[in-house]
């Protein structure tokens, strides 16, 4: 009875946000995993929200967890980020994407994420070399495609974009070897996790973590041959050798594949899930595809070669509308519990004690270290204190507004030090798809 006691009740030193840590060991996972619709706020935390408000305390898969659906508890995480609050996951997500993960372990690894990326998915070599193979790629997929009648946006975009940034991440690759490192990549999901008790799901799993492994391995022979070789290569894995020889590197060779693997994965990810939103979204908007015909045929009428893929000039300055219908209209949609993090030290946090749009007096609440933070951005998102209609597709909501950075209510790419550093790539190559 005690130890029951004391799972329900966890020992702090103050006063713990109000909520259910469940039943013992799986905590609230189960109801945690139930599937949700898209355009929505998550079913777990929607349920919670009504009954303890914009802050409240759970476990989710073995672990301690406040969630936060309060933009100013979620600002004075971000401004604590690295110091009272770092990167934090749930054990069995760091399992599933490998031990040398940093990505999501390390707590300084951003500084070194944005350095490292920059000459792939920064603005620069956006404009000087991918640009190019976005468009092309895109057209080639697509063409192939549409003869076929009808086809899954999501997947299509998926097995695109891992198909022209593999040879950016590791180049001059024997056919083969690329082809398996491609279908391997192409296989690694987290479909299972959305059914995570079923057995099909465990199959799966089993099935996700052989291809990670497969193409982990493809990755260390290569490095390992380049280390011994000193070949040089126009790649990331080059930039990625750099960094390894390097005395302060906080890399070593598991961890430097394991990114290489993970940069795969996040930016297939995030960015097929925006643009298959974006096609349903579109599809059932007369408005919208009327808008952003006519932005289309206005670039295509000012080229001098119709035949041209898009250029940096056309993306910057005449797709003003397309830019405002992919990235922030559909992300601010995507309903998940995307960040987590973890509390290094035991932190009050003030809240106001809101049930729905109702503002009762402000509290003080504990987290004490130890325990995981997550955010729910879709709470922010769809507040109609933060936005009018929020469930509404509404691209013109953006106007004149910035589109990539976090504020207290728009966080699609996160906020602060952590911002997502493929923004403009996911940007792009949504916008090229769309024209
Ligand atoms: C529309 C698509 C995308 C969405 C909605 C998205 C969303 C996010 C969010 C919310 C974060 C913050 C995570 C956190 O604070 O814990 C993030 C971080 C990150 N994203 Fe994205 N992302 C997208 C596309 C991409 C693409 C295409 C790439 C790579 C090519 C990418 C690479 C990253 C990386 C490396 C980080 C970690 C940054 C750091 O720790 O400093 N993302 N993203």
């Amino acid at each position: 009875s005690h130890w029951l006691y004391r799972w329900s009740n966890p020992k702090c030193n103050g006063k713990l946000p109000p909520g259910a840590m469940g039943f013992p060991i799986i905590g609230e996972t189960i109801d945690f995993l139930k599937p949700c619709g898209f355009n929505d706020i998550p079913t777990f935390v929607k349920k919670r929200m009504i009954r303890y408000g914009l802050l409240f305390r759970t476990n989710i898969f073995g672990s301690k967890t406040v969630v936060s659906a309060d933009p100013d508890v979620i600002n004075q995480i971000f401004r604590q980020e690295n110091t009272s609050f770092g990167l934090g996951y749930p054990d069995i997500l760091v399992k599933v994407f490998g031990k040398d993960n940093l990505f999501l372990k390390e707590v300084f690894i951003h500084k070194y994420l944005h350095k490292v990326t920059m000459q792939i998915i920064g603005s620069e070599g956006l404009k000087q070399t991918m640009i190019g193979n976005m468009d092309k790629a895109t057209r080639d997929h697509f063409r192939l495609k549409a003869s076929q009648g009808s086809f899954n946006v999501r997947k299509e975009v998926e097995n695109l974009i891992v198909a022209y940034m593999t040879p950016k991440l590791i180049s001059n690759l024997k056919p083969e070897t690329q082809s398996k490192l491609i279908d391997n990549l192409n296989a690694f999901n987290l479909d299972w996790f959305q059914s995570f008790f079923s057995l099909s799901s465990w199959k799966a799993l089993i099935k996700v973590l052989k291809s990670r492994g497969e193409a982990i391995q493809v990755m260390k022979d290569v490095l390992s041959m380049r280390r011994e070789s000193r070949e040089k290569q126009e790649d990331f894995l080059n930039t990625l050798l750099e960094e390894l020889d390097k005395e302060s590197s906080i890399f070593d060779q598991g961890s430097a594949t394991n990114l290489i693997f993970l940069l795969a994965f996040v930016a297939r990810e995030g960015t097929s899930s925006c643009t298959a939103l974006a096609v349903k979204f579109i599809s059932k908007d007369p408005k919208v595809l009327a808008e952003l015909k006519r932005e289309h045929k206005a670039i295509v009428d000012n080229r001098k070669d119709k035949k041209a893929g898009v250029s940096w000039e056309e993306y910057t300055h005449n797709m003003t509308f397309t830019n405002m219908v992919n990235t922030p209209s559909t992300c601010i949609h995507i309903c998940v519990l995307s960040m987590s993090r973890f509390a290094c030290q035991t932190r009050p946090l003030y809240c106001f004690e809101r049930h729905c749009t109702m503002l009762r007096s402000k509290a003080r609440y504990t987290i004490p270290a130890g325990w995981i933070v997550a955010v729910a951005p879709s709470a922010v998102h769809y507040d109609p204190i933060n936005y009018e209609n929020p469930f509404e597709f509404n691209p013109w909501r953006w106007e004149g507004k910035e589109m990539t950075r976090g504020s207290k209510t728009f966080m699609a790419f996160g906020s602060g030090v952590r911002l997502c550093v493929g923004a403009e790539f996911a940007r792009l190559q949504m916008a090229i798809f769309l024209l």
